[in-house]
């Protein structure tokens, strides 16, 4: 069994690369993407409990309310300093559980992704790359809890050097984090999870639930394929709208009006 940290950065701060929303949005997007996060892994079988840490108030309020354990992010050591203080709360809460660190960006992780990668764990440290494949999404502690987080900019690779095992053949939802409007649009086509799809019709961005989603049974305007498809379009075509006009810092929020 396993408890899961997940750090969730301050919402100002937050997402900094989706430049191309305003700063309300970009906070919403954040606290969304870290809502379905959380629910997915508070659902799988093999989680004893989930840690969010973070020093965002607006934040904890929403995770706790799902059922996650917070933990003050009040220290000096940005993310990787996150992870360890969520470790170190997880071990003395249950000891008996391994530690994974999950990054909160994966606002279509689907349950079944992130069992089969903890069913699959060796009994050393692993990782999860994300899908560009020079970050991590997912970090497995050793059989005694030790995790040795090395989050950041390749944090593959020094997840790599450091010793810990690539985790071959992870699902897409698992690797599928959020950094860039066009992994947005990736993330909308494979299916995100409803605070996110919630969060982007807010904004103006309607999204359908893709066929890989677990929410295949909710009612959607789009649930045909051809709406499917149109409704792809039009997003790939507002994702690279706003990619191409970072000059404008509210072309985001206009697209799909
Ligand atoms: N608690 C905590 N979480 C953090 C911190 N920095 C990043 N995170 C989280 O770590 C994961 C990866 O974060 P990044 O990609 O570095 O940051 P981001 O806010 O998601 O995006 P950018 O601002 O575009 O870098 C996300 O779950 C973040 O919320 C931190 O200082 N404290
Ligand atoms: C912090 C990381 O995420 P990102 O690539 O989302 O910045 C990471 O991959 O270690």
């Amino acid at each position: 069994m396993w408890s899961v940290v997940v750090p969730v950065k301050r919402l100002p701060d937050a997402k900094s690369r989706l430049a191309g929303f305003s700063g309300e949005n970009r906070a919403a997007l954040a606290l969304a993407f870290a809502g379905d996060t959380v629910a997915a892994a508070l659902a799988c079988p093999l989680v004893c409990a989930v840690f969010a840490v973070t020093g965002d108030t607006r934040v904890a309020g929403r995770l706790r309310a799902l059922g996650a354990r917070i933990v003050a992010d009040d220290g000096p050591d940005g993310l990787n300093g996150a992870v360890e203080t969520g470790r170190l709360r997880a071990l003395a809460d249950d000891p008996r559980c391994r530690v994974a660190a999950l990054t909160s960006d994966l606002p279509g992780l689907l349950t079944r992704d992130l069992t089969e990668a903890l069913a699959a764990a060796p009994g050393s440290r692993a990782f999860v790359p994300d899908t560009p494949g020079s970050g991590t999404t997912l970090l497995l502690s050793d059989r005694l809890g030790a995790l040795g987080p090395r989050f950041g900019v390749n944090s593959r690779y020094a997840h790599e050097a450091s010793g810990a095992l690539l985790l071959a053949g992870a699902g897409r939802s698992l690797r599928r984090d959020v950094d860039t409007v066009e992994d947005l649009a990736d993330a909308i086509r494979l299916g995100v999870g409803p605070y996110t799809a919630a969060a982007l019709d807010r904004i103006g961005w309607r999204t359908y639930r893709g066929p890989a989603s677990d929410y295949a049974d909710a009612d959607s305007d789009y649930a045909d394929s051809e709406h499917a498809d149109a409704q792809n379009s039009a997003v790939e075509g507002a994702a690279s709208g706003c990619a191409a006009a970072k000059h404008d810092p509210r072309r985001c929020d206009r697209a799909l009006r």
